[in-house]
C-alpha cells in the first residue's frame, strides 16, 4: 500500500457563544466554524508499529509521543502506521492545530485500512468531530453536534498568534457569566459577504474577555488588527490567543499580514481565505 495524505486545515470559531455549562463543568456552546486555506499535512503509510516524526516550521515543542492526538486518533481505531505530521499552525493557539490533525490522521488511516470512521471522536477533543469534515457548520453541545452549513459567504482574514499561549481549561475557567444567548436558530441566509460580516459583528466570543483578562497582549493583537487598512472586524478564534481580521479584498488582506509581520517580529500572521471551495 502507498502513502496517503490528509490536510489538516486551521479551523477559525467565527463566533464562540458560551450558553451554558453541564453537570462534568464541560461549557455548552453555539459556533460558527470555518476553516482556512492552510495547515498541517498527515501522510501515514502501512507499519506494524506506530510510529511519528513531526517535521515543518511549527514542529518546536509539538509532543512526539503518544500525547500527540495524532497518535491517539490511530490507536482510538486500533491501527498502526508509520505517521508524519509536518506542522505549519501554531500549537495551543485556538485554531484547532491538535484537533485538525486528530481528524486528518482518522481520514487518512481510514482511507488506508478500509476501516470506519469511529462513531465517538470527541473522545479526543471536543473540536474533532467538527474537525472531521473541514468545511463551514454550526457546533453545539460541547462540540459533538455539528451541522454542516451551505451558503456561508468565502471570507479573506489575516490571523495572527502573538508569541502567547493560553490553556484553553483557564480561559474557560475564567469566565463570569456561563449563560449567555446562542445565535439565531435558524441562522440568517446572507446575501453577500458584506452582510455576512454585518452580521457577524453582532455576534461574540464569549471566550474573548477571560483571553484577554490571561493575556493582556490579545487585546493589542485586536487593536493592531483593527488598525489595517480595509479590517472590517476583528475577533478571536477559539480560547486564543489566535485572532482574525475579516477584509474584503485579498489585496487588503496579504497588505495586512505583510505589515503586521514587519512591524511585530514575535508575531505569527498569515493572510488566508476562509471557506474557500
Ligand atoms: C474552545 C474551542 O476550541 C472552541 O472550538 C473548543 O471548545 C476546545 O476544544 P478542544 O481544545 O478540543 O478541547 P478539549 O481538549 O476537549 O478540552 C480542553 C478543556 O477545555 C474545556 N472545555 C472544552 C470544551 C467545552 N465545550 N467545554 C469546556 O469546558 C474543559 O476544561 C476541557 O478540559
Ligand atoms: N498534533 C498536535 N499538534 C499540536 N499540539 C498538540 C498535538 N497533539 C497534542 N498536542 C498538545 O496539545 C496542546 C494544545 O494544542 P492545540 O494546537 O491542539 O491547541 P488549540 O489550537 O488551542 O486547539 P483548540 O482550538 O482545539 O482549543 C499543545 O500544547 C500540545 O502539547
Amino acid at each position: 500500500m502507498t502513502a496517503v495524505k490528509a490536510h489538516a486545515p486551521a479551523k477559525i470559531n467565527l463566533t464562540l457563544h458560551v450558553t451554558g455549562r453541564r453537570s462534568d463543568g464541560y461549557h455548552l456552546l453555539d459556533s460558527l466554524v470555518v476553516f482556512a486555506d492552510f495547515g498541517d499535512l498527515i501522510t501515514v503509510r502501512p507499519a506494524t508499529v506506530s510510529r511519528l516524526a513531526v517535521t515543518g516550521p511549527m514542529a518546536a515543542g509539538v509532543p512526539v509521543d503518544a500525547d500527540n492526538l495524532v497518535l491517539k486518533a490511530a490507536a482510538l481505531i486500533d491501527v498502526t502506521a508509520d505517521i508524519t505530521l509536518e506542522k505549519h499552525l501554531p500549537a495551543a493557539a485556538g485554531i484547532g492545530g491538535g484537533s485538525s490533525d486528530a481528524a486528518a490522521t482518522l481520514r487518512a488511516l481510514c482511507d488506508m485500512t478500509g476501516v470506519a470512521m469511529p462513531r465517538d471522536v470527541l473522545v479526543l477533543g471536543a473540536d474533532v468531530p467538527v474537525c472531521l469534515a473541514p468545511r463551514a457548520a454550526r457546533m453545539r453541545g460541547i462540540g459533538e453536534d455539528v451541522t454542516p452549513l451551505a451558503g456561508v459567504p468565502s471570507l479573506y482574514a489575516v490571523l495572527v498568534k502573538p508569541p502567547v499561549a493560553v490553556a484553553t481549561p483557564g480561559i474557560f475557567a475564567g469566565l463570569t457569566q456561563r449563560e449567555n444567548p446562542a445565535m439565531s436558530d435558524p441562522l440568517p441566509v446572507w446575501a453577500d459577504a458584506a452582510a455576512f460580516m454585518c452580521w457577524l459583528g453582532e455576534q461574540r466570543n464569549d471566550l474573548q474577555g477571560p483571553a484577554i483578562a490571561a493575556g493582556p497582549i490579545i487585546a493589542e493583537v485586536l487593536e493592531a488588527l483593527l488598525d489595517t487598512p480595509g479590517c472590517q472586524l476583528a475577533r478571536m478564534s477559539g480560547s486564543g490567543a489566535t485572532c482574525f481580521g475579516l477584509y474584503d479584498r485579498a489585496e487588503s488582506a496579504a497588505a495586512a499580514a505583510g505589515r503586521l509581520a514587519q512591524d511585530r517580529p514575535g508575531w505569527w500572521a498569515k493572510a488566508t481565505r476562509l471557506n474557500a471551495a
